[in-house]
């Protein structure tokens, strides 16, 4: 189900969705990844098939609200730097040193539908089932759908069905990097008054106090968030909206970036404002239960 004609003949009649070949990428090496396009009247996207990841959303007439590096890598098996990318089953480190951020982001999905709305929106649905190779990384069956409609925004749609036999902790989030003139002049609205768990050399815990600015290395979980945040910059207001997660994360490297291969001299560009439910927030899913997570973007 994964591979290009498996699907491309259930697209051909849906107005707005192609495949095109990631060579085309710039920084695209080896093999490539394989990209969905969706494009219609109201704004366009751009995901690879590894890790249901999306690149790029650009409401027509806009800008591309979405960052991805100059520097990312398009290999089979690489999470690419920059965009969604999907961070579950679990998110951040894992104990035993299984890799971070789950296996999702570099799975390969299948398309399992696509539809053109009556609105002039466009959706596409994307599936990951378990595997030989997932099992030895997380033993439990599962179904994760990615659901994204494409149109003057652009919303997403995570649900995770718990198809194994006993509970489990699960933690997810949607890894978003935002496109940013200058990350230090970025003002992350939304967070006023949330519990701050800080990252940076070591834990610690305080509640946060008026709107975020990044000053240097930036990692911060925010739990019992409201709905909407929003990032203020001179190229104007995203805006970032999730009601059924409780958490956001944001991240911004700083000069840290310099070590990171995808990334260097390229951090000014992009803020992490991240939706999911992780730390105190995480879930405990029942056998048969499902997650789901939402998100809307617009500029
Ligand atoms: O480099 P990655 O595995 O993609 O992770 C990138 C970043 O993701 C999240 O924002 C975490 O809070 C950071 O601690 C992490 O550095």
């Amino acid at each position: 189900m994964s591979s290009l004609s498996a699907f491309d003949s259930r697209l051909a009649d849906v107005a707005g969705v192609s495949v095109v070949a990631s060579t085309e990428l710039v920084g695209g090496e080896g093999p490539g990844l394989q990209i969905v396009v969706i494009e219609n009247a109201l704004g366009r996207a751009t995901l690879t098939l590894q890790g249901a990841h999306v690149l790029s959303f650009t409401p027509a007439g806009g800008r591309d609200l979405l960052w991805v590096s100059p520097l990312a890598i398009y290999k089979p098996g690489k999470a690419v730097r920059g965009g969604i990318p999907l961070c579950l089953p679990w998110f951040g480190s894992h104990p035993d040193g299984l890799p971070a951020h789950g296996f999702a982001r570099t799975a390969l999905w299948s398309i399992v539908g696509a539809e053109a709305l009556t609105d002039g929106r466009t959706k596409v649905v994307f599936a990951l089932t378990d595997s030989e190779a997932t099992l030895k990384l997380w033993a439990h069956a599962f179904r994760f759908e990615f659901a994204v409609i494409v149109g003057k925004a652009l919303d997403v749609e995570l649900v995770a069905e718990h198809k194994g036999d006993v509970p489990v902790k699960f933690t997810a989030a949607l890894h978003s990097y935002f496109s940013v003139p200058n990350v230090a002049d970025a003002v992350i609205n939304g967070l006023e008054g949330c519990p701050r768990i800080d990252t940076v050399g070591g834990i610690t815990r305080s509640v946060n106090e008026g709107a975020v600015h990044i000053v240097g290395t930036h990692d911060s979980v925010y739990l019992d968030v409201p709905a909407e945040q929003t990032i203020v910059t001179s190229a104007g207001t995203t805006h970032v909206y999730s009601a059924d997660t409780r958490s956001a994360v944001v991240w911004n490297p700083g000069e840290q970036a310099l070590d990171i291969g995808d990334l260097k001299e390229h951090y000014p560009g992009f803020v992490c404002v991240e939706r999911g439910d992780v730390y105190d927030n995480a879930i405990e899913l029942a056998p048969g239960a499902s997650y789901r997570a939402t998100m809307t973007i617009s500029g």
